[in-house]
């Protein structure tokens, strides 16, 4: 455990660091972040016992740092310094043993079991065992990253001071290097305290966060406490979002460049094409999209539209590839299409265009409703032959937040539920009124730029648009699908 007590110092008369108190327990990771010249590597100094404060206590498992002696602090406290250019001719595995020196006797120190115990350990964690005997020159610079990390891990040390650790190192050795870090703090209590520029990283692996601005703690506590639009933006002065992690409780940022928004841009019903093989939409500008299409789902952007026809028994073990494959023969590029299927012709898409004040949506529908099927009895079936989907899209020419996409998704939903009433389409194992088919896909697209919309419910304009534009458009294409005309 490391606590620091109001630390105040810096070099000669300039004060760099003012008044700051935090504590790190035992096996917790800290990150410090902060501007350049904010004060980081000056604080590490005092921590590592470089500098002495001018104000101030640290103290180590509640003794104060003033009391050890170098060698007795060395044993205790390890640094990996800011990447090193300039090395010894030494070879990796003398640079590691390196680390052992802070627990020598005396001049003859035998090396002991201990010593060697520690060093091939440190080797075997940062895998380091094939270049043991070359020569540390020899490397290159994240090589000897991973080696000084090593040489700091051979120390044992109970406290692990960390200036920039993924400087010069690939994503996959950043990974390997902060993995290693985490385990050694969750498994053998070892506290880290680590100088982090990569505030993504910062926050996906420190269990907290302190943000320095001007030599002071401008925000200290989780990364959910700490890593925030507001925050960032007052001390980087860099406009950012966060959106948490899809697999971690973890905020991450995406910085927001200083690029004006472009011209609206305006779609016409003649931009669609419909051939035998496809309803086509190609646009200049890429579009936000939301959808459970076969290839682009979720959240992604695209420039090209794709609802692809295929024969009513189309099987295939995996759609998704074959998918691909399609988009690659028809010269479309697949990651900036959104492509969903459908048995019904092309040529009966229904595409409707409807004008709010400030926006225009436009609709696409396509609607096979031979498998149409009641959501609230599905429980009681068991479907095996899914043909017939109702495939829609909705493209709206606005600024869309993350809660219009939902909301937008939900007033479509209700919509096409509606249309099916409406049309008495029944569920024909339960004979009561449908709500849609198993296989329905929904696209929901911002063109983003234009005016702001940041909701799209039922009461807003544009869920009114959206309302009665899938509601108007799967209805016509419900009457088209029953003149018998269809493929199916
Ligand atoms: N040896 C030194 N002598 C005098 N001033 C120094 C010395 N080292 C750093 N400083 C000054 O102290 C301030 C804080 O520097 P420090 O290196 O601690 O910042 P930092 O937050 O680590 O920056 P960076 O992100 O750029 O590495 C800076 O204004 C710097 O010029």
């Amino acid at each position: 455990m490391i606590r620091i007590e109001n630390l105040s110092g810096g070099y000669d008369t300039r004060r760099v660091i003012q008044d700051l108190s935090f504590e790190v327990a035992k096996g917790e990771i800290l990150g410090i972040l902060g501007p350049n010249g904010s004060g980081k590597s000056t604080l590490m100094k005092f921590m590592s016992g470089v500098l002495t404060p001018s104000h101030g206590e640290i103290y180590l498992n509640d003794r104060n740092i003033r009391d050890f002696r170098q060698k007795e602090l060395a044993q205790k406290v390890s640094v990996l310094p800011q990447f090193q250019g300039n090395t010894f001719d030494y070879t990796v595995r003398e640079t590691i043993e390196l680390g052992r020196y802070p627990f020598r006797k005396g001049f003859f120190h035998d090396w002991t079991e201990e010593d060697e115990r520690a060093v091939t350990s440190a080797i075997e964690q940062m895998e380091l065992a094939r270049f043991e005997h070359v020569s540390i020159d020899s490397l290159s610079g994240g090589e000897r990253q991973r080696v000084f990390l090593a040489q700091a891990l051979a120390q044992t040390p109970e406290i692990l001071l960390l200036d920039e650790p993924t400087n010069h190192l690939d994503i996959a050795h950043q990974k390997q290097l902060l993995d290693t870090v985490r385990n050694l703090s969750k498994t053998s209590g070892v506290t880290i305290i680590g100088i982090f520029h990569d505030i993504n990283l910062a926050s996906l692996y420190c269990d907290k966060l302190l943000l320095l601005q001007n030599g002071s703690i401008a925000h200290y506590g989780e990364p959910h406490e700490v890593i925030n639009s507001r925050n960032i933006d007052q001390i980087y002065q860099a406009r950012i979002i966060t959106h948490p992690h899809p697999e971690m409780p973890k905020p991450q940022i995406t910085l927001m460049p200083g690029i004006k928004r472009s011209e609206p841009m305006t779609l016409s019903i003649s931009d669609f094409t419909c051939t035998d093989d496809y309803v086509l939409l190609q646009t200049a500008h890429p579009w936000k999209t939301l959808s459970s299409a076969i290839n682009g789902a979720g959240i992604g952007w695209a420039k090209t539209f794709v609802n692809r026809c295929v024969a009513p028994n189309y099987t295939h073990a995996n759609v998704e590839t074959e998918m691909e494959q399609y988009l690659l023969e028809h010269h479309f590029v697949p990651t900036e299409t959104m492509a969903m299927m459908t048995a019904i012709s092309p040529h009966k898409a229904v595409i409707k265009q409807y004008s709010g004040t400030e926006f225009v949506v436009t609709v696409m529908v396509t609607a096979g409703i031979g498998n149409a099927m009641d959501v609230s009895k599905s429980h009681m079936q068991n479907r095996t032959a899914p043909v017939g989907t109702i495939n829609t899209w909705v493209l709206i020419e606005g600024h869309l937040r993350e809660e219009a996409f939902i909301e937008a998704m939900i007033t479509s939903t209700e919509a096409k539920a509606k249309a099916l009433q409406i049309a008495e389409v029944l569920d024909p194992v339960t004979r009561t009124i449908a709500t849609g088919t198993p296989t329905d896909s929904l696209l929901i697209a911002g063109s983003q730029q234009g005016i702001d919309i940041p909701f799209a419910g039922p009461a807003t304009e544009v869920g009114k648009i959206i309302g009665k534009g899938v509601y108007e458009a799967t209805l016509e294409a419900i009457y088209t699908y029953r003149q018998k005309t269809s493929t199916l």
